[in-house]
Parts: C-alpha cells; sequence; structure tokens
C-alpha cells in the first residue's frame, strides 16, 4: 500500500502549493489525479519521489517511509516507476536498450556502460515487451517509433525496475484519442495484473474517468474531492475548477455525463472581445 500523510510544500518564493494532503492507495488501484492549472499536481508527484522536498509529511511505500535524501532515497527510486508525456526515451537507442535502462538503478556502472545486463534482466525485457505488444520491434531504433509505440517502451521500461508504484505524468497529453485510449487501458490492466498502485496526472478528466478506478481533485493545494469516476458530478467538478456550464458529453455506455468544462461567454467576457 502507498500512503502519503500530511503533505504540505512551501515554496521559497511563498507558494503554498500542498496543504496537508492525505490519502492512500491499495494495491492495484490506479488513481486519476486531476485539478486546475496550479493545483498542485505536479508538486504532490514531485514530493513522493523526492525532486521536491517537502515542507512537512511523509510518504511510505508499503509500510517504509521514502527517505530524504542520500543512498536510501535512490533505492526508493528503484521502487517508483516513472512514465512521462514526452516518453523520455533515448532515441538512438533501440527499443530493448530502453527497456533495459530501466534496470540502472540495479546493475554496476560498468556493466550498463558496457551494455551487459544480466541474462535475467533481458529476459524479462523480452516478456514486457511481449506484454505491450512491441516483441517485433525490439531492435527498431525509440525514433522509428510512434507516439504509442514510445509511450508502450515506457511503459516496459518503468516495468523493468519492478516498481511497486507508478507515477504517471499525462501519459496521453501526445496521443491521438484512439491511441489515448489504448494507452489508458493498459496501463489499468497491468496495475490490476500486478497489484500496483499508480497516480495517474491527467487533465483530460473525461479519460480518466472512462478508465480509472478514483479519483483524487486538487484544488489550490487541497484534496476537494476524493471518490469513484461516478461521484465525479456536477458539484465535484464546480469544488475541483470553480463554476463553469459543464458541457454534456456521452460516456461509452451512453450515459449522459458532465465532464469536460466549457466556458459561457459572458457579456463581461464578449463586450471585453468587442
Ligand atoms: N519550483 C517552483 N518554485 C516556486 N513555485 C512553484 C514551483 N513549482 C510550482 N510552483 C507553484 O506551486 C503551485 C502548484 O504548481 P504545480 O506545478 O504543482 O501545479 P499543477 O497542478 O501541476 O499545474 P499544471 O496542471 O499546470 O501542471 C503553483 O502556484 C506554482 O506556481
Amino acid at each position: 500500500m502507498f500512503r502519503v500523510e500530511n503533505l504540505s510544500k512551501r515554496y521559497k518564493t511563498g507558494d503554498h502549493a500542498l496543504k496537508n494532503v492525505s490519502f492512500s492507495i491499495d494495491a492495484g488501484q490506479v488513481v486519476g489525479l486531476i485539478g486546475p492549472s496550479g493545483a498542485g499536481k505536479s508538486t504532490l508527484i514531485r514530493c513522493v519521489n523526492r525532486l521536491v522536498d517537502p515542507t512537512e509529511g511523509s510518504v511510505f511505500l508499503n509500510g517504509r517511509p521514502i527517505a530524504r535524501s542520500g543512498s536510501e532515497l535512490r533505492r526508493a527510486r528503484r521502487r517508483i516507476g516513472m512514465i512521462f508525456q514526452d516518453y523520455a526515451l533515448v532515441e538512438r537507442l533501440t527499443v530493448m536498450e530502453n527497456v533495459l535502462s530501466g534496470r540502472l538503478g540495479y546493475v554496476s556502472f560498468w556493466r550498463s556502460f558496457a551494455r551487459r545486463f544480466p541474462q535475467a534482466d533481458v529476459e524479462k525485457a523480452f516478456a514486457l515487451l511481449d506484454r505491450v505488444s512491441l516483441s517485433q520491434h525490439a531492435d527498431k531504433r525509440a525514433d522509428a517509433l510512434s507516439g504509442g509505440q514510445r509511450q508502450r517502451v515506457g511503459i516496459a521500461r518503468a516495468l523493468e525496475q519492478d516498481p511497486e508504484l507508478l507515477l504517471i505524468d499525462e501519459p496521453t497529453a501526445s496521443l491521438d484519442p484512439k491511441t489515448s485510449r489504448q494507452i489508458m487501458r493498459l496501463i489499468v490492466e497491468i496495475c490490476r495484473e500486478r497489484g500496483l498502485p499508480a497516480i495517474i496526472n491527467i487533465h483530460d478528466v473525461a479519460l480518466a474517468r472512462m478508465f480509472v478506478d478514483r479519483i483524487i481533485g486538487l484544488r489550490a493545494g487541497e484534496i476537494v474531492f476524493d471518490g469513484t469516476p461516478d461521484q465525479l458530478d456536477h458539484a465535484a467538478l464546480t469544488a475541483i475548477y470553480g463554476e463553469e456550464d459543464w458541457a454534456v458529453i456521452h460516456n461509452e455506455n451512453a450515459e449522459e455525463i458532465e465532464t469536460t468544462p466549457h466556458v459561457v461567454e459572458t457579456d463581461h467576457a464578449v463586450a471585453g472581445m468587442a
């Protein structure tokens, strides 16, 4: 289980980006983290992997606190798989080499320098490429792949490090709608198969509610919603994003749901444009 306790972050500039945030995530549960720009989503993710030092609070992964610095922090980071919006692949390396780079925290510098990974790591990488349907592309350079394929390499790389938590930053922001759904589906399936908890920082509310188990809504550094996608109604969306005319769209089950904010031009706004 993953747990965040009373996490707060005040930047030196005075921005109070997180205010006493607490929650836990069970094994295999995928949480969509939503909220307006500046709500503190990235700060929360960065406090978990300690790219940012929280001002107060603690983060626990399977009962163990994530250390503040030093070799313990490096060991803790191995337990956290990251998946990025821009994939963060090494373009000139092959798909297989990119996946194996997930082991860099484990193998010695000289082994990785010589690209001599243990056989077990190579076998695991093949199995993961198979799981993300990229076996046929193992020897291709990363820059020869489509966006969806690149993201699948990113997923396989994160899994190659045997993580106990996945932190996923806008995984579909650069992808078309169909590929976005495929990637979300794959992430959720893999988390369930492996009992991996995950946090997905995502702006696309409709996509999040289609796939994730649970949604946490942040506003001005505070959790203002924590519930299932079904519970994310007009009132909840207003609590997270503020008052808007929420456009009505249809989900896959053809139920009417309110999701994406749709700004209505007020007289004032129209007058301002004139
Ligand atoms: N390095 C920093 N130094 C100072 N203030 C920061 C820093 N990073 C973020 N902030 C501030 O902290 C608050 C939260 O920002 P954060 O980037 O975590 O929000 P976000 O929800 O991820 O936004 P977005 O969706 O636009 O990425 C904002 O007020 C932002 O200006």
